[in-house]
């Protein structure tokens, strides 16, 4: 099987970021957002195929979460295949020729490797708090969004500790400082996790509407409508908070607060039959999936803007 039907580890992606760079200097160039508790960095690889003025741009984050490893192989396998169909997919060339795509394939690479080294069921980062002997933040409950309410937790030794204040870790700090500085372009939010096969957007940390969940329902609706269609597969979809639980901090309603109103999470393959083991024989079928979901929101948002 091909790279690209493989996990890899840290130090391989490391690698392959620098590689994708080096092959591809007119498209592809890596940006050194911030660095992780245990100083490592996190790169942002920025596609764009032209210098069109006042051009849009969409946001795809990979590995908040340590364990599911479907996420990281997702960006990586949409990277190859942005580069490998660009003029040559018309769907590719089209969102390619209309927005420039960062994509950050490791945004918790201390858990990541700490998953490969020791645990491989590791969710958090692996930051140390002085009130306990219990490590590591729930990057996903540490952004500003009704911080720490119902669906967190204050608990250090918990798998949904929300950290000391909003933004306390350097990897949440240097996300929400990169879209804070390019919220103007970035019109499409994308954070990708698994598993249990859903389209999710805000908001997660209240049961309130966002403004233009129309829009969002519809944009979700046809992404997992393509999925059944193409790949005979069933994705659920709507709000976060009434399709999978209440839980504050997640960075796809900091977004959507930012003014980043297309903002959603997926959650990718299975439904539990192996969960975050999946196995790598599923990656090429669950990154389809999401590929497509993915093209159909993209370009929704650049027909509607
Ligand atoms: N805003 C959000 N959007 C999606 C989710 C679901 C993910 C699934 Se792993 C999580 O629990 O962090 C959670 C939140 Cl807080
Ligand atoms: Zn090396
Ligand atoms: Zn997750
Ligand atoms: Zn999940």
């Amino acid at each position: 099987s091909t790279f690209y039907e493989r996990y890899h580890s840290l130090e391989d992606i490391y690698h392959w970021i620098n590689r994708t760079q080096q092959d591809n200097p007119n498209m592809v160039k890596a940006i050194l957002i911030g660095s992780s508790y245990e100083k490592r960095p996190l790169y942002v690889l920025k596609l764009s195929v032209n210098n069109r003025p006042n051009k849009k741009a969409m946001w795809i984050d990979c590995g908040i979460h340590a364990r599911e490893w479907i996420s990281h192989a997702f960006c990586l396998w949409f990277v190859q295949n942005s580069l490998s169909f660009y003029k040559l997919n018309q769907d590719i060339t089209r969102i390619l020729d209309n927005m420039d795509v960062y994509i950050l394939p490791v945004m918790n690479p201390d858990g990541y490797q700490y998953t490969w080294t020791t645990n491989r069921m590791w969710r958090k980062n692996r930051s140390v708090s002085k009130s306990s002997n219990c490590i590591g933040v729930d990057l996903n409950r540490n952004f500003d969004a009704n911080w720490c309410t119902e669906g967190a937790s204050d608990e250090p030794c918990t798998e949904i500790y929300c950290g000391a204040f909003p933004e306390s870790e350097p990897e949440s700090q240097a996300v929400a400082n990169f879209l804070r500085s390019h919220k103007d372009s970035v019109q499409f939010y994308l954070s990708i996790h698994s598993y249990s096969q859903m389209l999710l957007f805000p908001y997660s940390c209240t049961l309130d509407e966002a403004e233009n969940h129309k829009d969002l329902l519809e944009m979700a609706q046809e992404a997992a409508q393509a999925i059944r269609r193409y790949y005979r597969n069933t994705y659920k979809y709507g709000s976060g908070a009434k399709t999978i639980y209440l839980a504050p901090g997640g960075s796809d309603d900091w977004a959507y607060n930012l003014g980043i109103k297309y903002s959603f999470t997926f959650e990718l393959q299975d439904r539990g039959r192996y969960g975050f083991l999946l196995p790598p024989s599923l990656i090429s079928r669950a990154c389809n999936e999401a590929l497509i979901a993915v093209k159909t929101i993209a370009l929704k948002v650049i027909e509607k803007t």
